[in-house]
C-alpha cells in the first residue's frame, strides 16, 4: 500500500506484539498503533486481515472509536458470514467486504510482497443498496495495488470459492494426513517418492490452520454442498475402476484436461512464472 499509494498514511494493528514488531521492523506501516480503537481513529478505509472467525470480535473492540464515515472493509476468504458478523458489530457503518483472491501456503508479515495483487483478482461483494460511492472506493484502493475487480452476491462468492479454493485446500489435507497415517509406507517413503502429484497438495496443506478451521466453519453450508457433490463423483470413479470401466475414466480424464488448457490459455497457469494471474 506504502509503494503503490505513496500519500496514503498507513496505520496497522495487530493483537500479537510480535507481529507489531515485524510489521513495525519490515515498515509495512507508517505507524503501528497499540489497540484496534487506536488504529482506527482518523481512518478513512479500515481493512480488517484477520482469520475470518475473529472479524465480528475484532470489529466490535473499535466500534466505538470509528469515525461516521469511515468506510470499512476485509480481505476474508467467505464473505456471507462475514458480512453478517461485521454490519452487527457495527450498526450503522459502511461495510464493503472484499476477497482479494491472491495468496501462498504462507501467512504472517513476512509472507507480503509488493506485487502480491497484480492482475489477480478482487472480488467485491457490497451489500444490497450499498452506497455506490463507498463500492468505488474500495475497488479503486484494490486497483491501485494492481488488482482487477469483480462485484458479486456474497452468497455466490462463496460457492464459487467453496469449490474453487475452499474444497480443494480440503482434498490437500486429506490427502496429506492419509498418506501420513499409512502404516505400511514410512515418513521417509511419502517425502522420498513424492513425486508432483502428492509434494502440490503437500504445499496447500501447510497453509494457515487457524485461517483454514475458520473459513470450513464460516463457509460451512457451501462448502459442505460441494463436498457432497465431490464425493458423490468420487464414487462413481471408484465405481469405475471396480468395474474396469476404462471409458468412463477416459472420458473424465480428456474433460478435465480440456479445462486446465483452457486456464492456461487464460494466462492463469499456475506453474508459469506469473502464475495465476488474471491474464497476460
Ligand atoms: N493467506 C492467503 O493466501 C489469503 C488469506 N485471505 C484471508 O485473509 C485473512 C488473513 O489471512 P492472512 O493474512 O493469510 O493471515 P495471517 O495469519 O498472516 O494474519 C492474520 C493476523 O490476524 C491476527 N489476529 C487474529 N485475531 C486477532 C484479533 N482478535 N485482533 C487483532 N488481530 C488478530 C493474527 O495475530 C495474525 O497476525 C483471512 O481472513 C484469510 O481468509 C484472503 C486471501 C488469501
Ligand atoms: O496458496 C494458494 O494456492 C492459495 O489458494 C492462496 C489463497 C488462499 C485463500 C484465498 O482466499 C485466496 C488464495
Amino acid at each position: 500500500v506504502m509503494q503503490a499509494m505513496p500519500t496514503v498514511r498507513v496505520t496497522g494493528y495487530d493483537a500479537d506484539a510480535g507481529v507489531r514488531e515485524t510489521a513495525d521492523r519490515l515498515q509495512i506501516c507508517h505507524d503501528v498503533a497499540d489497540s484496534a480503537g487506536a488504529a482506527v481513529i482518523d481512518a478513512d478505509l479500515v481493512i480488517l486481515c484477520v482469520p475470518v472467525g475473529a472479524m465480528g470480535a475484532v470489529a466490535a473492540e473499535f466500534a466505538a472509536d470509528l469515525p461516521a464515515d469511515a468506510i470499512v472493509s476485509d480481505v476474508g476468504s467467505c464473505k456471507a458470514e462475514v458480512a453478517r458478523a461485521l454490519s452487527a458489530a457495527l450498526p450503522g457503518a459502511t461495510v464493503i467486504p472484499a476477497h482479494p483472491v491472491a495468496g501462498t501456503e504462507r501467512s504472517g508479515p513476512e509472507a507480503g510482497f509488493a506485487t502480491l495483487f497484480k492482475h489477480r483478482w478482487c472480488i467485491v461483494t457490497p451489500p444490497e443498496g450499498a452506497d455506490a460511492a463507498a463500492v468505488e472506493r474500495v475497488s479503486e484502493f484494490w486497483r491501485r495495488l494492481g488488482a482487477e475487480v469483480e462485484t458479486m452476491a456474497p452468497e455466490h462468492h462463496d460457492r464459487v470459492l467453496a469449490v474453487t479454493s475452499h474444497l480443494p485446500h480440503l482434498i490437500a489435507y486429506t490427502i496429506v494426513g492419509t498418506a501420513s497415517d499409512l502404516e505400511e509406507v514410512t515418513q521417509s517413503e511419502v517425502i522420498k517418492y513424492s513425486a508432483g502429484g502428492f509434494r502440490d497438495f503437500t504445499r496447500i496443506a501447510a497453509s494457515d490452520p487457524t485461517m483454514w478451521r475458520d473459513v470450513f466453519l464460516t463457509n460451512r453450508e457451501a462448502v459442505l454442498e460441494m463436498l457432497q457433490r465431490f464425493s458423490e463423483d468420487l464414487s462413481h470413479l471408484q465405481r469405475a475402476i471396480r468395474w474396469g470401466d476404462g471409458d468412463a475414466l477416459f472420458d473424465l480424464f480428456t474433460r478435465t484436461r480440456a479445462v486446465r488448457r483452457s486456464i492456461v490459455e487464460q494466462g492463469q497457469d499456475d506453474d508459469a512464472p506469473d502464475f495465476g494471474r488474471t491474464h497476460e
